[in-house]
């Protein structure tokens, strides 16, 4: 195993989660209220969120908060996506919100170049309120300054989707989440410390696996897409897949077998039973199955919220994975200009 000072590893972002939680909810949730209320005077009809890779699974699980919830239409785009095939519909009443951590993923500046100039609202969510090319070219701008993208993305996107829902025609889940919202820094608090140790053990098992199908439903396939694919090929260099449970029986069931490996997350929303399904079909074939269960963490919040949580166990996990195959996460061979894409 890598030995290596995890306080000095970017990828791992544990360290600071909770204060970053803590102060975007106390500083940036206000800030957003402004942008909300924008959305309310230009009669926001139709919401486009554009990003890539870790970003675009939180904004796709944003989405879902508007299709369960309103009959307010939400797309999310891949950032070429919204180049080569750009909504008809881009006006006065439509935003489009790029979420970039850094600000400057070519395609997710160009696509809010695009929708201002075709005058619709548009917001750049980024690390730093200002010095990035989103920044520069968004209309209106959120800086939530934190490292942990995950619950910084997901956490924005699902406060703009309560608060501008709740303003349009109020659901009773809708205060619900915003009410366990509140809950979430003492959660992953005891999450940070809880969780450590279980992850590594199970990431030391996943270290003889040489790829890896990542099997989730509902609002935790775009955390599955994060983990199974964005973060298990981008930092650890383990090949592998993702696979939605409720398309299971439907191709990925025929190559089941012994030593054929799945991580399976599991939460308490309506799809549960879904994944639960493909578990109990898994189990029968072969011995190589994790599982991360939201009910071994903290059931307690709004299903919804459970992205929130699975992500601190998960974090853990691919970190001691990485390490466990001698790699560092924040090592890259092509990503970020290295070689030209
Ligand atoms: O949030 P940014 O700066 O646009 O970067 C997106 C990138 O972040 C990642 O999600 C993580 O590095 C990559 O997959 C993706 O290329």
């Amino acid at each position: 195993m890598l030995n290596l000072d995890k306080s000095k590893v970017d990828f791992l972002v544990t360290e600071n989660m909770v204060s970053e939680v803590k102060n975007l909810m106390e500083s940036g949730f206000p800030k957003l209220d402004e942008i909300i209320n924008t959305m309310v005077e230009r009669d926001i009809d139709r919401i486009y969120f554009v990003a890539c890779g870790s970003p675009l699974c939180a904004c796709q699980t944003g989405k879902m908060l508007f299709d369960k919830y309103s009959d307010i239409p939400c797309s999310a785009f891949s950032g070429f996506d919204f180049l080569d095939h750009t909504p008809f519909k881009l006006d006065k009443n439509t935003m489009v919100i790029g979420v970039s951590d850094s600000g400057e993923t070519e395609e997710v500046v160009n696509s809010i170049r695009i929708a201002r100039k075709r005058g619709a609202l548009t917001l750049g969510v980024t690390r730093n309120f200002t010095g990035s090319k989103l920044a520069a070219a968004a209309e209106n701008v959120f800086g939530y300054g934190g490292e942990c993208i995950w619950e910084m993305h997901l956490l924005v996107s699902y406060y703009i989707a309560c608060k501008y829902m709740n303003l349009k025609g109020t659901h009773k889940e809708i205060d619900s989440i915003l009410e366990d919202m509140k809950k979430l820094p003492d959660i992953l608090a005891e999450l940070v410390i809880s969780t450590e140790e279980k992850s590594k053990e199970l990431a030391t098992r996943a270290s003889n696996w040489s790829f890896i199908y990542t099997v989730a439903s509902g609002p935790l396939l775009p955390l599955a897409c994060k983990e199974g694919i964005i973060t298990m090929l981008e930092f650890t260099w383990t090949h592998g897949s993702v696979l939605n449970a409720a398309e299971f029986r439907h191709g990925p069931l025929e190559v089941v077998a012994k030593g054929v490996p799945y991580v399976f997350i599991l939460g308490n929303d309506e799809s549960r039973h879904t994944t639960e399904r493909t578990i109990k079909f898994v189990k029968k074939f072969t011995e190589d199955v994790i599982v991360f269960d939201i009910k071994d963490y903290n059931s307690g919040l709004h299903p919804m919220l459970d992205p929130l949580i699975l992500f601190v166990p998960l974090e853990y996990f691919y970190y001691y994975l990485s390490i466990n195959k001698d790699h560092n996460p924040d090592d890259r061979r092509y990503y970020g200009g290295l070689v030209e894409y």
